[in-house]
């Protein structure tokens, strides 16, 4: 039997006491809760998802780094960077064992008894390093996403094996390992392009900060209805992405000709995404891009997707780099604190890029 929710007792049941969408799911709701009703211009229809046909996203080999094809590669990261802020990796030094241990995890830690799950909820947990909670913002109506998550920050390994779940954290650890490695040298790659070396503590100091989140979409009754995600872009400066072979992942496609459509970014086995954060385009004044994109859900099978975040310390300067306003003659954003970039941030959540007007210096 189906349980039967008001507003309030929703609320209390999927947030408060950790259930999540999952939880609801599971529950046996046959119909979407009004809360998660999406107006009409964030759901997902088949006019604004054809972009597909026309354009595609590039897969890099980045093995071809270590190559004789080694200008082009690199060619082709400052490209994608520069128009899509999107693009899938292949030969990027992860394990495919890795990776599908990687959402093993997931669906492990998100299939257990609510009781396990809300020993994470914030406020309880036992550390701040990890966090488990279902998708809302509090202040803003309707704008409840069909997805629940689990966070972990890594400061050190020993943090990581005293405070995440047993099951995930060697293998968390390992993708955090490995993909720190490879973003690395992509941002080398991109800040190289436009003028900068940057050495490790630099590296450090723009991507210091990291956190594995898992996502979880259930199934939903009317996917026409709800988001997994909506629209937005990454705040920091690079996210590695895995996601699984459901798919419902999008990015938004514009051009100078007037093109502005969603384009599906179908699951590729054994490679992974990279996304670029709007960090990475205030820091490159607006050279790279960062990627609108969102989630849609599905009514067949529950997805998961593992994205991994390199953001700057809350206390870093974003402002242009100024290698790279002195070639350009002139700062397109204005320097801010990137705690004060994170908190606006937030107040401005699904509606896409306009995060950034935060910081933009507009032409007198
Ligand atoms: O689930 C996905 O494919 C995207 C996840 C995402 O955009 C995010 O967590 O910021
Ligand atoms: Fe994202």
């Amino acid at each position: 039997m189906a349980l039967n929710f008001d507003a309030i007792n929703l609320f209390d049941f999927v947030v408060k006491k950790g259930n999540g969408v999952k939880g609801l799911v599971d529950s046996g709701i046959s119909e979407v809760p009004e809360l998660y009703i999406q107006p009409v211009h964030e759901r997902f229809n088949k006019t604004n998802i054809n972009a597909a046909q026309v354009v595609q996203l590039p897969l890099i080999d980045l093995s071809g780094l270590d190559g004789p094809e080694h200008d082009q590669v690199e060619k082709a990261l400052v490209k994608a960077a520069e128009t899509f802020g999107f693009f899938y990796v292949m030969n990027h030094g992860m394990p495919i064992q890795l990776l599908e241990e990687l959402k093993d995890a997931a669906h492990k830690f998100f299939n257990q008894p609510a009781e396990k799950k809300s020993v994470y909820l914030r406020g309880v947990s036992p550390s701040p390093l990890v966090n488990y909670g279902t998708s809302f913002v509090p202040e803003k109506e309707k704008s409840f996403e069909w997805k629940d998550y689990f966070s972990m920050y890594y400061t050190s390994d020993d943090d990581a094996l005293k405070y995440w779940p047993d099951h995930c954290r060697e293998v968390a650890l390992e993708y955090i390992k490995t993909s720190t490695k490879m973003a690395r040298r992509i941002m080398k790659t991109l800040l190289k392009n436009v003028g900068v070396e940057p050495d490790d503590t630099m590296a450090e100091t723009l991507m210091g900060v990291k956190v594995v989140n898992m996502n979880f979409f259930p199934i939903c009754p009317d996917p026409g209805l709800t988001v997994g995600i909506g629209r937005h872009s990454d705040i920091g400066t690079i996210t590695v992405l895995l996601q699984d072979d459901v798919g419902g992942l999008s990015i938004r496609v514009q051009d100078a000709g007037n093109n502005d459509e969603w384009l599906e970014i179908p699951p590729i086995p054994g490679a992974l995404l990279i996304n670029i954060g709007d960090s990475l385009q205030i820091l490159s004044n607006g050279k790279y891009k960062s990627a609108e994109h969102r989630v849609r859900t599905t009514s067949t099978r529950s997805r998961v997707s593992v994205p991994f975040f390199l953001n700057p310390g809350p206390k870093v300067i974003l402002r242009p780099l100024p290698q790279v306003v002195e070639k350009d003659g002139k700062a397109q954003y204005k320097e801010c604190l990137f705690e004060d970039y994170k908190n606006n941030f937030f107040g401005h959540a699904y509606q896409g890029k306009k995060a950034l007007d935060f910081v933009k210096i507009t032409s007198p």
